[in-house]
């Protein structure tokens, strides 16, 4: 996607680790082990389709084993390639340590464009494509762990479940050799959203921060802004939906494959989306300015862009007419090392993917340690607390009677109290607990520091910085 004479993905994402390891001060030589990618599988593999054999290209990159299992989704596209997928493991690492999910990052991809293929060949691919990882530990529960990335879905991590229980049938855990599973297969509630809801926390969390409002150049609340969405995928279509919904943001813009979407008083992201499921893309959508050339609205008038389909879409052919004062990173690695400049320079305001788009790992951390314990999520802590609201109650009870008055809980009482127990509440307090501390994390960097001059740089040092300790006290 980026300009011809820009690096490549792999060496945007190497370039950005650079800049910040040039002010920390790391011992000789952790500098490029922690850089590197420890190795990158690459499979090829055919299935029989339609009366012939397919040769399938796929990757598996396990960019740091710091901590293990490690980490990362799995991507179908025909652009995957080694590079990318390299590039998508080292942010995997990165990511993970900022938000303290203890994993090391990898990541994968298949060159395939899933929609030539019906519903039955991609399940003959994707369980052919999870048999080759499996048989090499690439995909197991205490090893390496999938997920949903762009092209991927639920159900994708079923059959990649299924396959790996069915290759591994005394394996207790074998559940947890992959998250984004569906509800009934071992999935936690709130994982399919989590990447679009962090994004959501994340700028309600900027938004908390008056000074660093002022530095984008912003003023108020979420309330009111104009944002512009690229891509109305998974985490595109939750962030937008959730931050018009419940924030009162105004999506102003929506940029797909086939061109964007532009209506200034907002567009209505439900009806979009159905518009798209229903025939295949945004052309023809009525109540909204229709552009083809659908990255031109990158460059459009907004007060948050938010970038959630490829990497490098915005480089140095365009930065320097992005007029969004805020950017916030819901895809990987949208923003190229260039284009980073001169944003920076512009006065921009980044909010980088390694956090930006981090509630899916956080969330998928929560569907792991679910399915390693074998016990529905939050099922301890209800009991917990169905006795705790029972000692509540004894206790207004007695209490008003010694006070010769009458009292009895009102009808939502215990629903209300027991609201914390829930599968749902649990992982969305605990996103929106990992989101702010995260935040809080890299801005104390960014503000404490006189040579940290963006959020990004600030979220590398964090991230490095922890990925450094473990290896020293691994010894290494
Ligand atoms: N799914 C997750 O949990 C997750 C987690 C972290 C990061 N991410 C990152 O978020 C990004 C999007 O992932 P996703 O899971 O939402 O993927 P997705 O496949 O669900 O959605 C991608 C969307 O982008 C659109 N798109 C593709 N090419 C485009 C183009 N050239 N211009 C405009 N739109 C285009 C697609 O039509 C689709 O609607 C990726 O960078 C991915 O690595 C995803």
């Amino acid at each position: 996607m980026s300009s011809q004479n820009e690096p490549s993905f792999r060496e945007s994402v190497d370039l950005m680790f650079n800049r910040a390891v040039s002010i920390m001060d790391l011992p000789p030589g952790l500098e490029e082990k922690i850089r590197v990618c420890n190795a990158t599988y690459t499979v090829r593999f055919g299935v029989r389709l339609r009366g012939k054999i397919h040769t399938f290209t796929g990757y598996r990159s396990v960019h740091s084993e710091h901590m293990e299992p490690v980490k990362g989704g799995i991507r179908y596209a025909m652009g995957v390639n080694q590079d990318e997928v390299e590039a998508l493991a080292a942010l995997m690492t990165y990511k993970c340590a900022l938000v303290e999910a203890p994993f090391g990052g990898s990541k994968g991809g298949l060159c395939i464009d899933p929609r030539e293929y019906e519903e039955h060949e991609l399940e003959l691919i994707t369980r052919r494509f999870a048999y080759e990882l499996a048989k090499r530990d690439l995909i197991h529960p205490s090893q390496n762990v999938p997920a949903p990335d762009m092209g991927t879905g639920e159900r994708e991590m079923a059959w990649i479940a299924d396959q790996y229980a069915r290759m591994n049938t005394t394996d207790i855990n074998s559940r947890a050799c992959v998250t984004g599973k569906p509800l009934n297969a071992g999935g936690i509630a709130g994982r399919v959203e989590a990447t679009g809801r962090g994004v959501q926390y994340a700028l309600r969390e900027f938004f908390r921060h008056p000074e660093d409002i002022a530095k984008a150049g912003l003023s108020g609340t979420l309330d009111g802004k104009r944002v512009i969405v690229q891509g109305l995928g998974n985490v595109g279509y939750h962030a937008a939906k959730f931050l018009s919904e419940e924030d009162g943001a105004l999506i102003t813009g929506i940029i797909e494959r086939d061109g964007a979407l532009h209506r200034e008083e907002g567009l209505d992201v439900e009806a979009v989306r159905n518009w798209i499921v229903k025939h295949g893309g945004i052309s023809g959508y009525p109540d909204a300015t229709h552009t083809a050339d659908g990255a031109a609205l990158l460059e459009q008038d907004c007060d948050i862009l938010i970038p959630a389909a490829l990497e490098g879409v915005i480089n140095m052919s365009n930065a320097a007419r992005i007029k969004a004062p805020l950017i916030i990173e819901a895809a990987n690695g949208p923003v190229t090392a260039g284009a980073d400049e001169v944003l920076r320079d512009k006065g921009t305001v980044i909010i980088p993917d390694m956090y930006a788009n981090a509630g899916g790992v956080t969330v998928s951390y929560f569907e792991w340690v679910k399915n390693l314990s074998h016990i529905r999520f939050g099922r301890m802590q209800r009991r917990q607390e169905e006795a705790r609201h029972q000692l509540v109650v004894d206790q207004m009870e007695s209490l008003s009677e010694a006070l010769g008055k009458t009292w009895s809980p009102s009808p939502d009482f215990k629903q209300r109290y027991l609201r914390g127990a829930d599968e749902l509440e649990l992982v969305r307090s605990g996103l929106d607990d990992t989101m702010r501390i995260a935040y809080q994390s890299m801005r104390e960097v960014w503000h404490d520091r006189d040579d940290v001059m963006d959020l990004r740089t600030a979220a590398y040092l964090v991230s490095i910085e922890k990925v450094a300790a473990s290896y020293r006290a691994k010894g290494l």
